[in-house]
């Protein structure tokens, strides 16, 4: 668990973190989002003390974590950045194995988990293994930049706009894959971004900062549908609700089918991968008010207006 107690930046005359107190989950990913200038990234820098703190103080598992030397402490925190910084004379694999080879870790235990961390994020090994860093993608260097992260099996985890340079396409995709590693392996991630949709999508909870303050911290329900104040209103915007639903797949707000003989199901279907917003979409199309929801065309349960607008508890 990561604490901040009262933490604060002074730059000169001007604060920009400023009495901020916020408790990060253990095996959770807290979207820290707001504005640009708002506090974000020096907050995050201040976890592994990249920057200071001018007052305040970070417990990393209830120590201080000023009485840790900063190379020792970030040792234990994965960091990932936007400009991937993946060293551009070693290999793919020699990128990922850094920290575990800085650590003396076993070179053929190393190099197995190196593979094992190309699969998770989607590369081929073999394929990917002896590139170089300027034969990738922008979105495949950026899965390097995650492997690397987590190759020395770090329990926490910071993220500063990891996907922000990459075009919407690759930025959905390895939101996706990112989402499904994080289900897995429930590492405690701190992850910047001023992109809303992707706080709300990828965020178990989302920490709002305006003007180096926490306005509102609570789950993207909380901050969609019980908002704080006008700026958390305003910020997220009218259609936040629509956007939360872009991104989670229809089955995870459907009323499981009661077992024994099937009732009367809807006449219309949806697959339960689809994204609640076009559900939400055929349901106005066809004028009816509940769907019948399906997987491998399998029925599996039904869905209506109100289950779609609060989460039903059948999350997986
Ligand atoms: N090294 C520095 N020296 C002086 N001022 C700084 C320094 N680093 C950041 N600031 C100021 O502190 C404030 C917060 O910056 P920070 O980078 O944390 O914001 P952010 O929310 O991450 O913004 P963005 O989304 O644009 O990256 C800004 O007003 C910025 O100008």
């Amino acid at each position: 668990m990561i604490e901040l107690q009262h933490l604060e930046k002074r730059f000169g005359e001007s604060l920009a973190v400023q009495d901020l107190n916020l408790i990060f989950p253990d095996g959770e990913l807290t979207a820290l989002l707001g504005p640009s200038g708002c506090g974000k990234t020096t907050t995050l820098r201040m976890i592994n003390r990249l920057i200071e703190p001018s007052g305040g103080q970070v417990l990393l598992n209830g120590q201080d974590t000023r009485a840790l030397k900063p190379e020792a402490l970030r040792r234990g925190i994965g960091y990932v950045i936007q400009q991937v910084g993946l060293f551009p004379h070693l290999n793919v694999a020699q990128n990922v194995a850094t920290v575990p080879d800085l650590l003396g870790r076993d070179r053929r235990a190393t190099a197995a988990r190196v593979d094992e961390l190309l699969d998770l994020v989607g590369l081929d090994p073999d394929t990917f293994r002896h590139k170089r860093p300027g034969e990738l993608s922008g979105g495949q260097a950026q899965r390097v930049g995650v492997a690397r992260a987590l190759a020395a099996d770090p329990p926490v985890l910071l993220m500063d706009e990891p996907f922000g340079a990459l075009d919407p396409l690759a930025r959905d995709r390895l939101q996706d894959a990112f989402r499904d590693i994080q289900r897995r392996l429930r590492k405690t991630v701190v992850m910047v971004t001023h992109d809303i949709d992707e706080a709300l999508r990828l965020g178990d909870r989302v920490a709002l900062m305006n003007a180096g303050r926490l306005e509102q911290f609570g789950t993207p329900d909380d901050l969609i549908h019980r908002p704080v104040s006008d700026f958390v209103r305003q910020f997220l915007g009218e259609d936040a609700a629509l956007r939360q639903l872009a991104g989670q797949p229809v089955g995870q707000f459907m009323a499981p089918l009661p077992s024994g003989p099937s009732p009367a199901l809807p006449a219309v279907a949806v697959e339960a991968t689809l994204n609640a917003r076009s559900a939400l979409g055929v349901l106005l199309r066809e004028g009816t008010d509940r769907l019948t929801v399906t997987r491998d065309g399998q029925p599996v349960g039904t869905v209506g207006w109100q289950d779609l607008r609060s989460p039903g508890t059948e999350r997986p």
